[in-house]
Protein backbone atom coordinates (compact mmCIF):
# COMPACT_ATOMS: atom_id res chain seq x y z
CA UNK A 1 0.00 0.00 0.00
CA UNK A 2 2.49 2.23 1.05
CA UNK A 3 4.45 1.70 -2.47
CA UNK A 4 1.39 1.82 -4.30
CA UNK A 5 0.88 5.62 -3.11
CA UNK A 6 4.15 6.30 -4.53
CA UNK A 7 5.95 6.83 -0.49
CA UNK A 8 9.70 5.50 0.34
CA UNK A 9 9.90 5.36 3.99
CA UNK A 10 8.44 3.73 6.16
CA UNK A 11 8.25 4.03 10.38
CA UNK A 12 8.37 0.51 11.89
CA UNK A 13 8.01 -0.14 15.75
CA UNK A 14 6.61 2.95 16.86
CA UNK A 15 5.74 2.74 20.46
CA UNK A 16 1.90 2.54 20.16
CA UNK A 17 2.63 -0.74 17.44
CA UNK A 18 4.35 -1.64 20.27
CA UNK A 19 2.71 -1.07 23.27
CA UNK A 20 -0.78 -0.90 22.07
CA UNK A 21 -0.91 -3.48 19.66
CA UNK A 22 1.44 -5.91 21.52
CA UNK A 23 4.17 -6.07 18.06
CA UNK A 24 6.96 -8.07 19.67
CA UNK A 25 11.05 -7.21 19.40
CA UNK A 26 11.25 -10.32 16.33
CA UNK A 27 8.04 -9.10 14.34
CA UNK A 28 9.20 -5.80 14.51
CA UNK A 29 12.77 -7.12 12.88
CA UNK A 30 10.58 -9.14 10.25
CA UNK A 31 8.77 -6.42 9.68
CA UNK A 32 11.86 -3.80 8.63
CA UNK A 33 12.99 -6.84 6.38
CA UNK A 34 10.07 -7.09 4.76
CA UNK A 35 10.29 -3.31 4.17
CA UNK A 36 13.62 -3.68 2.92
CA UNK A 37 13.06 -6.73 0.34
CA UNK A 38 10.24 -4.14 -0.93
CA UNK A 39 12.90 -1.74 -1.48
CA UNK A 40 11.20 0.67 1.09
CA UNK A 41 13.77 2.71 3.48
CA UNK A 42 12.67 2.39 7.07
CA UNK A 43 12.98 4.38 10.07
CA UNK A 44 12.94 1.61 13.56
CA UNK A 45 11.76 3.10 16.80
CA UNK A 46 13.02 2.15 19.66
CA UNK A 47 12.78 3.54 23.26
CA UNK A 48 11.74 2.44 26.80
CA UNK A 49 9.20 3.11 29.39
CA UNK A 50 9.55 4.85 32.23
CA UNK A 51 9.26 2.54 34.43
CA UNK A 52 11.86 0.21 32.89
CA UNK A 53 14.24 3.85 32.85
CA UNK A 54 13.49 4.47 36.57
CA UNK A 55 14.49 0.68 36.51
CA UNK A 56 18.00 1.47 35.64
CA UNK A 57 17.06 -0.98 32.20
CA UNK A 58 16.96 1.94 29.72
CA UNK A 59 20.08 0.45 27.73
CA UNK A 60 19.20 -2.83 27.95
CA UNK A 61 15.61 -2.62 26.55
CA UNK A 62 16.93 -0.14 23.83
CA UNK A 63 19.99 -2.51 22.61
CA UNK A 64 17.42 -6.16 22.78
CA UNK A 65 15.41 -4.00 20.21
CA UNK A 66 18.40 -2.78 17.80
CA UNK A 67 19.49 -6.35 18.49
CA UNK A 68 16.09 -7.82 16.84
CA UNK A 69 15.87 -5.31 14.05
CA UNK A 70 19.69 -5.44 13.00
CA UNK A 71 19.59 -9.45 12.10
CA UNK A 72 17.58 -8.23 9.58
CA UNK A 73 19.77 -5.70 8.28
CA UNK A 74 22.36 -5.87 5.99
CA UNK A 75 22.53 -2.36 4.34
CA UNK A 76 22.36 -0.01 7.00
CA UNK A 77 22.05 2.97 4.17
CA UNK A 78 18.22 2.77 4.39
CA UNK A 79 17.48 2.46 7.59
CA UNK A 80 17.64 5.03 10.34
CA UNK A 81 17.00 4.52 14.29
CA UNK A 82 14.61 6.39 16.16
CA UNK A 83 14.81 7.11 19.69
CA UNK A 84 11.98 7.80 21.16
CA UNK A 85 11.47 7.62 25.03
CA UNK A 86 8.23 5.90 25.39
CA UNK A 87 7.32 8.63 28.42
CA UNK A 88 8.39 11.62 26.27
CA UNK A 89 5.78 10.78 23.64
CA UNK A 90 2.96 12.89 23.58
CA UNK A 91 3.33 14.37 26.87
CA UNK A 92 5.39 17.37 26.70
CA UNK A 93 7.72 15.61 28.87
CA UNK A 94 11.02 16.07 26.90
CA UNK A 95 14.39 13.88 27.53
CA UNK A 96 16.71 16.31 28.70
CA UNK A 97 19.61 16.96 25.68
CA UNK A 98 22.44 15.21 28.33
CA UNK A 99 19.38 11.85 28.51
CA UNK A 100 18.90 11.86 24.89
CA UNK A 101 22.46 12.50 23.91
CA UNK A 102 23.50 9.63 26.55
CA UNK A 103 21.49 7.25 25.03
CA UNK A 104 21.96 8.41 21.42
CA UNK A 105 26.03 7.50 22.04
CA UNK A 106 25.59 3.85 23.90
CA UNK A 107 23.28 2.96 20.47
CA UNK A 108 26.39 4.51 18.79
CA UNK A 109 28.93 1.96 20.29
CA UNK A 110 26.21 -0.65 20.45
CA UNK A 111 26.00 -0.16 16.50
CA UNK A 112 30.72 0.01 16.61
CA UNK A 113 30.75 -3.08 18.64
CA UNK A 114 28.13 -5.19 17.24
CA UNK A 115 27.84 -4.38 13.50
CA UNK A 116 30.79 -2.33 12.26
CA UNK A 117 32.50 0.93 13.01
CA UNK A 118 31.16 1.83 9.26
CA UNK A 119 27.96 1.59 10.73
CA UNK A 120 27.84 3.48 13.76
CA UNK A 121 29.25 6.39 11.67
CA UNK A 122 27.24 6.50 9.13
CA UNK A 123 23.54 5.70 10.63
CA UNK A 124 21.43 8.20 11.48
CA UNK A 125 20.34 8.19 14.96
CA UNK A 126 17.21 10.67 15.23
CA UNK A 127 15.37 11.73 18.53
CA UNK A 128 11.57 11.63 18.71
CA UNK A 129 9.60 12.51 22.25
CA UNK A 130 7.67 16.25 22.47
CA UNK A 131 10.43 17.97 20.57
CA UNK A 132 9.63 21.64 19.65
CA UNK A 133 10.03 24.92 18.91
CA UNK A 134 11.71 25.73 22.30
CA UNK A 135 13.61 22.22 22.42
CA UNK A 136 15.11 21.49 19.56
CA UNK A 137 17.85 24.24 19.15
CA UNK A 138 19.14 22.27 22.45
CA UNK A 139 18.99 18.96 21.70
CA UNK A 140 19.88 19.83 17.83
CA UNK A 141 23.64 20.75 19.61
CA UNK A 142 24.14 17.23 20.76
CA UNK A 143 26.72 15.64 18.58
CA UNK A 144 25.30 11.90 18.51
CA UNK A 145 21.20 13.65 17.80
CA UNK A 146 21.00 13.03 14.03
CA UNK A 147 17.77 14.71 13.55
CA UNK A 148 13.97 14.46 14.79
CA UNK A 149 11.08 12.11 14.85
CA UNK A 150 8.15 14.93 15.35
CA UNK A 151 4.35 13.80 16.09
CA UNK A 152 2.24 16.63 17.32
CA UNK A 153 4.62 19.67 16.44
CA UNK A 154 4.72 19.08 13.16
CA UNK A 155 1.16 19.77 12.64
CA UNK A 156 2.37 23.62 13.82
CA UNK A 157 3.77 26.76 12.25
CA UNK A 158 6.81 26.08 14.70
CA UNK A 159 7.59 22.75 12.84
CA UNK A 160 9.77 25.20 10.58
CA UNK A 161 11.86 26.13 13.27
CA UNK A 162 12.20 22.40 13.99
CA UNK A 163 13.65 21.79 10.62
CA UNK A 164 16.03 24.86 10.99
CA UNK A 165 17.27 23.85 14.55
CA UNK A 166 20.74 23.46 13.18
CA UNK A 167 21.08 26.73 11.29
O1 LIG B 1 4.79 9.77 16.41
C1 LIG B 1 5.46 10.71 16.73
C2 LIG B 1 6.53 10.62 17.68
O2 LIG B 1 6.36 9.46 18.41
C3 LIG B 1 6.70 11.81 18.57
O3 LIG B 1 5.47 12.38 18.92
P1 LIG B 1 5.44 13.79 19.71
O4 LIG B 1 6.42 14.70 19.03
O5 LIG B 1 4.02 14.26 19.59
O6 LIG B 1 5.85 13.49 21.12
Amino acid sequence: MIKDIGLNWVIIGHSERRHVFGESNELIGEKVAHALSEGLSVIACIGEQLSEREAGNTNQVVFEQTEAISKHIKDWSRVVLAYEPVWAIGTGKVATPDQAQEVHSDLRKWLSDNLSVDVALSTRIIYGGSVNAANCKDLAKQPDIDGFLVGGASLKPEFSEIINARQ
